[in-house]
């Protein structure tokens, strides 16, 4: 009797592991009861600051190059103009959409922004964005910290992808409103280098009922040297 309960405990677990696994479940999880109690249930080690607090992380700080302090003070200038808004940028996506949260002064999250995720500057994703309405486009000024390496001194191609996702995302979200990406189709020009700035350059091409077929482009510094080509779908949600 002992033993056959210590195998019926073990087939028990492994079933359990097995449907750990299994990504349908995990999906059910999310669909059925959203994203909070897809979270791990132990304790996170992430700090979220009060409303009043909310650092705009899409201002300069002392890790930007001089580079990327010249085109932020290119595209403030036309700002000023009229033609170009600078967007804040926060750590947390609560804090970007906060008619989402209706308790903002204490919002209740326990993730953080992906391209956000670091608390010493420098590091990751130094990025601004800044909108232009008229011409339903998104220009991203980006500084990749030696924590985003693929190939050694290089960007990963994964850190390139997803600034070009943010950049378009913002883009198609600003134009759009709420929306998902459904598609990202990249091609590698040339390697972008650790330390350096580049500029993403995301337009709307079209706008088909809930589609949105946005295009990129990752240039240097003078636009001389051409990084990645991208095209993006988002659909509306
Ligand atoms: C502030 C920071 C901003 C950062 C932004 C970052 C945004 C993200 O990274 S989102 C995360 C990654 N994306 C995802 O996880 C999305 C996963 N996919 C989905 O949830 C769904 O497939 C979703 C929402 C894209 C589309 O689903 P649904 O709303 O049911 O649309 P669906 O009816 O299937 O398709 C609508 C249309 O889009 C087309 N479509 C959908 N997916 C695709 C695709 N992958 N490729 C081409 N076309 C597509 C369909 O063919 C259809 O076209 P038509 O109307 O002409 O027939």
């Amino acid at each position: 009797m002992f033993k056959f309960s210590v195998r019926l405990i073990k087939g028990l677990m492994q079933v359990t592991a097995w449907l750990q696994e299994q990504p349908v479940l995990t999906n059910l999880l999310y669909r059925i009861s959203g994203p909070a109690s897809y979270l791990p249930s132990r304790d996170l080690t992430v700090t979220w600051p009060r409303a009043e607090e909310h650092k705009d992380f899409s201002l300069p700080n002392s890790s930007w190059s001089q580079s990327m302090r010249n085109l932020y003070n290119k595209y403030m200038e036309l700002s000023q103009q009229g033609s170009w808004i600078r967007l804040p940028s926060y750590n947390a996506t609560v804090t970007h959409f906060t008619e989402q949260c209706p308790n903002s002064a204490k919002p209740q999250v326990t993730t953080r922004l992906f391209t956000r995720n670091l608390d010493v500057e420098g590091l990751g994703f130094e990025y601004v964005v800044f909108y232009n309405q008229a011409e339903q486009r998104t220009v991203c000024i980006f500084q990749a910290g030696p924590y985003l390496e693929g190939s050694h001194g290089l960007i990963h191609g994964g850190a390139i992808a997803t600034i070009i996702d943010s950049t378009a995302g913002i883009c198609a979200i600003c134009t759009a409103g709420k929306v998902m990406t459904a598609n990202l189709n990249i091609n590698y020009r040339s390697p972008i280098v650790l330390g350096s700035t580049a500029e993403v350059q995301c337009r709307v091409d079209k706008i088909e009922d809930r589609k949105i077929f946005l295009s990129a482009e990752i240039r240097n510094v003078d636009g001389q040297v051409l990084h990645t080509e991208a095209t993006i779908l988002f659909v509306q949600v």
